[in-house]
């Protein structure tokens, strides 16, 4: 039995309601286009357009009534309700259409700038399992019995609610989401009873998106107090952040908190004598239950890093240290993050999807350690998105590899060439290879390669695709290096 829309308000802030049918609302719909008969269409103020410019074809299409923050007046032909936010109504009415499913899950939500899938991933993994604990992230969405790809980091707010109905369906009693900044910021996760909140990191990104990092850092903090509808439970921080420390103290009363941090001598949970290893990271893990050695296939330091915060989580979320040690070991990694491309060739192949400059220091340093020969690093930049993150991360590979390509990494609506300038801006008199073709310039890297070396394909990690001005096309650097390896005979 559909709800009437009148049983959908709740606690929305209205303005104007103008109900004369009140009918039974089959669905919620934010994009005209997709209007069935019975849909209650919301319509939102974008970036590009807006969704007020298309109440008429959702009317023709059959909606029952339109929630927006237009007045549109007493002779509208179906039934409106004007309100203060029609986003953050979108996320309250989806909540009480889909019988409030975060309600009966232990929420962990994930933010930070690098890391979030794989804290996600692994957090899933230490707690429980794909099978019991869902998961909505970059990579897929787990519901339990099945899985989707997913298709946003932190889906709209009608989808993360529909999709927490399906895991509770499903048997879950447990979920992990990604929470991006973009996210929180279009209230996409609004009202979502979140019972651990965790932060990772916070360096350049998204900038073009939150105009500063300060910017930046308050819509990531909203997680954490209470602005996205609820406060949470528990909060676990990188103490090792400076923007950590800061949110240390930002935080409400009552939120009990775990530090994590590897150079933070005051952090609850520490990894002490970290080793980089060529094939894993080992150390010695200290927490108020006592110590313990940790060894993970994850390499790199940053990765230590993200081991400490899944286990803090754990730990926070109630679980016992010799339960979530034994999951440790068996982690199967996370597509696209520093995966390893092995076709018996005598230098190291590895698909990472570094796109900050934060994290391309990271990787660089990390392989240099792991590396006796030269490190020859693969990047470009994505169209249509930060430009200022352009130059720093291509200064990054410059600083931290012997040869850099730069090439195409969904350039988009902009040209190659464009891209290529703003990047170049870091590079001064220094020499890169600009290759327009990601293909051809991940054959020239692997050319170059001899024994000993490595080479580092950036950017693009698990994505399938590259997008030209509207065409999608696929492109899997993972598939495209294994075939060029075969192909060159290397092995
Ligand atoms: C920059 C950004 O976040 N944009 C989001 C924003 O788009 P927008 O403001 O441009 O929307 P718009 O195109 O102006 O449309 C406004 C409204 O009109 C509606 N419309 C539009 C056309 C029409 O014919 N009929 C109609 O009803 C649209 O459905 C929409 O509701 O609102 C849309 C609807 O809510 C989102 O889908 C869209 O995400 C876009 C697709 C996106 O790419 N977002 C990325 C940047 C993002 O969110 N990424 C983060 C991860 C970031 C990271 O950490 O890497 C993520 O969580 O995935
Ligand atoms: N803790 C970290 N600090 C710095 N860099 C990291 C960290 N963890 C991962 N990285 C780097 O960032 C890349 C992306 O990692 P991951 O997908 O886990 O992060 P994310 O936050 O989900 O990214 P996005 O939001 O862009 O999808 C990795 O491939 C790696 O190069």
């Amino acid at each position: 039995m559909n709800p009437k829309l009148s049983q959908l308000l709740g606690s929305i802030d209205v303005v104007r309601r103008q109900l004369r049918e009140d009918s039974p609302v089959s669905s919620l719909i934010t994009d005209s286009r997709r209007v069935v008969p019975g849909a209650l269409f919301f319509a939102i103020g974008g970036l590009r357009t807006d969704g007020n410019l298309f109440v008429e074809e959702a009317v023709d299409r059959g909606a029952v009534a339109v929630i927006t923050e237009e007045d549109l007046g007493q002779h509208f032909p179906i039934d409106y309700v004007q309100v203060v936010d029609v986003r953050k109504a979108l996320s309250l009415v989806s909540r009480q259409f889909y019988d409030a499913p975060d309600a009966k899950l232990g929420i962990t939500g994930i933010t930070g700038t690098n890391g979030k899938t794989t804290v996600s991933m692994l957090t899933q993994h230490l707690i429980g399992g794909q099978d019991v604990v869902g998961l909505l992230g970059t990579i897929r969405y787990d519901l339990g019995k099945r899985t989707l790809p997913s298709f946003r980091t932190t889906p709209e707010s009608v989808d993360v609610y529909a999709l927490l109905s399906q895991m509770v369906a499903n048997g879950c009693r447990e979920a992990v989401m990604e929470v991006s900044s973009h996210g929180v910021d279009q209230m996409r996760t609004y009202g979502v009873e979140v019972d651990v909140a965790a932060f990772l990191n916070l360096t350049q990104d998204h900038i073009d998106y939150h105009k500063s990092m300060e910017s930046y850092y308050e819509v990531k903090k909203r997680l954490f107090t209470g602005e996205t509808g609820r406060c949470p439970r528990a909060a676990v921080i990188n103490v090792d952040c400076s923007y950590g420390r800061r949110l240390l103290t930002e935080l409400p009363a009552g939120v009990d908190v775990t530090t994590f941090g590897i150079e933070a001598e005051d952090a609850l949970v520490r990894a002490e004598e970290v080793s980089l290893l060529p094939d894993g990271t080992e150390f010695r893990l200290t927490w108020p239950e006592g110590q313990a050695r940790v060894t993970s296939p994850l390499l790199g330091r940053y990765n230590a890093s993200n081991l400490l915060a899944a286990l803090a989580i754990a730990r926070a979320k109630g679980h016992g240290i010799e339960s979530i040690l034994k999951r440790v070991a068996s982690f199967p990694g996370v597509p696209g993050r520093m995966e390893r491309i092995d076709e018996g060739q005598n230098f190291n192949v590895l698909v990472d999807y570094a796109h900050t400059d934060d994290a391309v220091v990271h990787a660089c340093s990390m392989l240099r350690e792991i590396t006796s020969g030269r490190l020859i690093v693969i990047l470009g930049c994505g169209g249509d998105r930060d430009r200022s993150k352009r130059a720093p991360m291509l200064r990054a590979a410059l600083d931290g590899a012997d040869e850099v390509f730069v090439t195409s990494d969904n350039p988009r609506t902009e040209s190659i060439e464009q891209i290529f300038a703003d990047m170049r801006e870091a590079a001064g008199s220094e020499a890169a290879h600009y290759v327009n073709d990601r293909k051809h310039a991940i054959s020239l890297a692997l050319d170059l390669a001899q024994t000993g070396d490595c080479v580092l394909i950036a950017g693009k990690g698990h994505e399938t695709y590259q997008e030209f001005d509207g065409t999608v096309i696929p492109f899997d650097d993972r598939h495209v290096a294994r075939d060029l390896i075969r192909m060159k005979d290397f092995c």
